[in-house]
């Protein structure tokens, strides 16, 4: 199955602004992405990254260039790869940085199996994975885009396969998200996180992050979690 995985060049990751400057925001969402591209591959996909600008290094894989809104980038997508051969396409996110394999495989096999579209749902009700085997179905990111879409499957008469994956559901935009990257993670982001200094922050509720200068944990317990 191809696999766009959109990926926005500019200023990529703001909401992560009050922990990461900006070359280094990109310089994460690229480790992100290159986990993203690892797992899809590892999963049996052929990933494609849907880029707003081109990304200068190499991923391994083709990279299509459209600066248009994510929705509007993806639906081309969508109805280009159907014209041309009516077989399944899947869109992932490029900042599921604990994506696994197997959960992507769950994600492909609904489809190619049974529904016509899968839909991995996004903590806090974005999409952070789908695929589809649909001609209408169409895509509208943004806001509570799980709902949007289980609705607009309903519009067309697709079936529809939900998803249950915490791998799938944690999306990285915000600093607690950063925990789940050093918990779950063991790509290329989490490795950045720690060499950023980033680590497991335990002294007060809910496991947080903080960030010392060596990433050594018994320093980061002395430190307010973000
Ligand atoms: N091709 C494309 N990808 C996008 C666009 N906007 C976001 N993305 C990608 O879509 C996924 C989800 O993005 P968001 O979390 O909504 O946005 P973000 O830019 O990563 O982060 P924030 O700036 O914090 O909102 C990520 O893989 C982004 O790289 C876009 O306009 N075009
Ligand atoms: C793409 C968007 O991501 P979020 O802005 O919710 O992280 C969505 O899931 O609809």
């Amino acid at each position: 199955m191809e696999v766009l995985v959109p990926f926005s060049t500019e200023c990529p990751k703001s909401r992560l602004s009050a922990v990461l400057e900006p070359g280094e925001r990109a310089a994460f969402a690229r480790a992100m992405l290159s986990d993203v591209l690892a797992a899809v591959d590892a999963a049996g996909g052929d990933p494609r990254v849907l880029a707003t600008a081109s990304v200068d290094a190499a991923l391994g894989c083709p990279v299509e260039v459209d600066d248009r809104p994510l929705t509007t980038a993806v639906n081309a997508a969508l109805s280009d790869r159907r014209a041309v051969d009516d077989g399944s396409v899947g869109v992932v996110m490029a900042d599921l940085a604990i994506a696994t394999p197997s959960a992507l495989r769950g994600l492909f096999d609904a489809v190619e199996q049974s529904a016509d579209v899968s839909i991995a749902p996004g903590r806090g009700g974005g999409t952070n994975a789908l695929a589809v085997d649909h001609a209408e179905f169409r895509v509208d990111y943004h806001g509570s885009s799980y709902r949007d879409h289980r609705r607009i499957a309903d519009e067309v008469g697709a079936t529809v396969s939900v998803i249950d994956s915490h791998r799938l559901a944690t999306d990285v935009d915000e600093p607690p998200d950063l925990a789940e990257v050093l918990i779950h993670g063991n790509g290329a982001a989490a490795a950045w996180l720690r060499d950023a200094g980033f680590g497991l922050d335990d002294s007060d509720g809910r496991v947080g992050v903080a960030r010392v200068a060596n990433g050594d944990d018994a320093a980061i317990r002395d430190r307010d979690p973000f």
